[in-house]
């Protein structure tokens, strides 16, 4: 079985206040994009959980989708015969602020959950993605949210599906250290939903990796020229909204040299539940 591994988008971030265990209370929207990576199952009856390639720079232990399916497999002793092998086709950009990681531990959840006939509701398994990481729950969810707490607490929404430029400089940006810059805004006052939709849409994060990279500064600096364009996340990746395909496209094909990138359309579903049929 192949199943999607879909990007995300924030379309704003806040950061609100930062907890005495080092995270961060945030106010943040989440939309789908229609492109990512793909996984692919093989169920075995040998316990044994396989991957069938590796990410470069990330041993087995660390991969999010060999701690998913463990995860997962740990839940319940009786199930402990299930095996799988597990090949990634990567699309994502890494350390891009579109959840690529995330989403492929949630993937994981949700599709060997279904294979492996556990009968875990959506919750549950959100519950179990998050000590993943923060961004797991609201790809097992699948549908898009407005998320506060550290990004579970979600309250779902239907923003407009617009098209997206979504490009990529040549850096790298750690989450972490985004999380730990001394200048990071953290303590924009939270706003009710309502309030923060009718608002022009920012993200906190954007300054300070601004003044680390240049190359962010100046992709965002070309693009405005185009459409609205902010941060995704903590970057590196960049977007900007469009009303339809053919826009987005005609700015991708001007893309700076040096830059990677793609076009997607919002959607509210994501593609791993649309194509699981978890909704209907
Ligand atoms: C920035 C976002 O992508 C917005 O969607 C997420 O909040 C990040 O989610 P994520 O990549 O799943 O992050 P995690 O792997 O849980 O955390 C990585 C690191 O980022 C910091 N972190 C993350 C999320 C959060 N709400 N507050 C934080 O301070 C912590 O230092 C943590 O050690
Ligand atoms: N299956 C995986 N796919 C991608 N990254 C992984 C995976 N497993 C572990 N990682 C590690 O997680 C890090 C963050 O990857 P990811 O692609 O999720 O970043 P991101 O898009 O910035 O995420 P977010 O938006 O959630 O901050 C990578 O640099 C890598 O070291």
């Amino acid at each position: 079985m192949i199943l999607p591994s879909p990007a995300k988008l924030n379309l704003f971030l806040y950061i609100n206040a930062k907890r005495a265990d080092g995270y961060h209370e945030l106010q943040t929207l989440f939309q789908f994009l229609d492109f990512g990576d793909e996984i692919e199952f093989e169920l075995t009856n040998t316990g044994e959980i396989e991957l069938l390639n590796q990410i470069d720079g990330v041993p087995t232990e660390q991969n999010l989708i060999y701690k998913a399916a463990k995860l997962l497999q740990n839940h319940t002793a009786y199930h402990s015969s299930f095996g799988a092998k597990i090949k990634l086709t990567k699309r994502l950009p890494m350390g891009g602020g579109v959840g690529g990681g995330s989403s492929n531990a949630a993937t994981v959840l949700v599709g060997l959950n279904h294979l492996w006939k556990m009968g875990l509701s959506l919750s549950e398994l959100a519950q179990l993605g998050l000590t993943l990481g923060a961004d797991v729950p609201i790809f097992v969810q699948g549908r898009s949210a407005f998320a506060e707490g550290v990004g579970e607490k979600l309250t779902f929404c239907e923003p407009k599906e617009k098209w997206y430029l979504v490009l990529k400089p040549e850096v790298h940006i750690s989450t972490a250290v985004v999380f730990n810059d001394p200048n990071l805004p953290r303590n924009t006052p939270k706003l009710s939903l309502d309030q923060l939709l009718s608002r022009k849409w920012g993200n906190d994060c954007e300054k300070v990796v601004k003044d680390h990279y240049s190359e962010v500064e100046d992709l965002i600096q070309w693009l405005v020229q185009y459409a609205p364009a902010r941060l995704t996340g903590t970057g590196a990746c960049v977007f900007a909204e469009f009303d339809n395909k053919e826009e987005a496209q005609n700015v991708f094909s001007l893309k700076p040299s040096g830059v990677s990138g793609f076009v997607a359309q919002g959607c509210n579903i994501s593609s791993l539940h649309q194509t699981l049929h978890l909704f209907s």
